[in-house]
Order: structure tokens, then sequence, then C-alpha cells
């Protein structure tokens, strides 16, 4: 059975969110919206923090943000504690954000990538996986510190 991807977006990624909702669901995925639902403008934060607490709860594997450029919703998504949200622009950076960081939230910016490029990093993303190994090791480094403690 496929994931659950969340998915959300502010006004500057809501064409590209519907873009990429209906890529998802013709891959047979899941897909929780939660929004925003129109291109009156609003605040990416909020949005961000939808996913992130969604992939957390686990209500869906992995969450996709889309903003302007992606900064801001990665910005603020790595703002809570155990969300790996990787910024990416291409196919190979999508693959690698999961491959060797185990990202657990994609970010792009409707304003930078194309519907065809769009699909091309989620689908890399999507369909890779986490190469544990020396990643691990790293990965707990990352928890350290956001917990605030010095040393692993
Ligand atoms: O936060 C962003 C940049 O990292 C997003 O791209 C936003 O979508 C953008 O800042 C919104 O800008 P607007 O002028 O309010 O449409």
């Amino acid at each position: 059975m496929k994931e659950t991807i969340a998915l959300g977006a502010d006004h500057g990624g809501y064409a590209l969110k519907e873009v990429v909702k209906e890529f998802l669901r013709s891959e047979g995925y899941e897909v929780l919206d939660v929004g925003t639902f129109d291109e009156t403008s609003v605040d990416y934060p909020d949005f961000a923090e939808k996913v992130a607490r969604a992939v957390l709860a686990g209500e869906a594997q992995r969450g996709i943000l889309l903003c302007g450029t992606g900064i801001g919703m990665s910005i603020a998504a790595n703002k809570i504690p155990g969300i790996r949200a990787a910024h990416v622009q291409d196919p190979y950076s999508a693959r690698m954000a999961r491959a060797h960081n185990n990202a657990n939230i994609l970010t792009f910016g409707g304003r930078v990538v194309g519907p065809e490029l769009a699909k091309e990093i989620v689908r890399a993303y999507l369909t890779a996986e986490f190469e544990g190994g020396r990643h691990v090791r790293r990965l707990e480094k990352i928890r350290a510190l956001e917990e605030g403690r010095k040393e692993v």
C-alpha cells in the first residue's frame, strides 16, 4: 500500500500544489491536502506547521510544501523538532534528500519550478530509499543539535 503524502502551500505555491496533488493521485498515493485552497495571500508558516504536525502524528508518512521559492517553507518546517525538511530544485537533490538525509518533508517553489520538473522532483523523492549506514550517525548528530545536546 502506498504512502499518504501531506501537501501544503501558500498562495505562491498553490497552483503547483494542484499539479502535484493530481500527480500524486495518479501515482496511487493518498493525499492529505492542508491548503491553501486558492491564491488569496496567506502566511506560509501556517501551512508548514500543518504538514509538519501531520507527518509527526503519523497521519502522513511524508510531506511536500510549496511556497514561492520553497525557502520559507523549509525554514519554518525545520523549526519543529523531528522535521527534516529539504529545499530542493532538481531531481538529484530530491533523491539524495531521502537517500542520505531521510528528509520527511520536501519543499520547492511554485515560482521557480515548472510543472514537469516538479513531477520529476516528486517522483525522485518518493521512490528513493534511505540508505542508512553512515547516514544514521549523521542524522543522530542532527538530532543532538536539535535537542541541545553537546555530543552524541
Ligand atoms: O517565503 C517565501 C520565500 O521563501 C515564499 O516564497 C512566499 O511564497 C513569498 O515570500 C510570498 O511573497 P508575496 O510577495 O507575499 O506573494
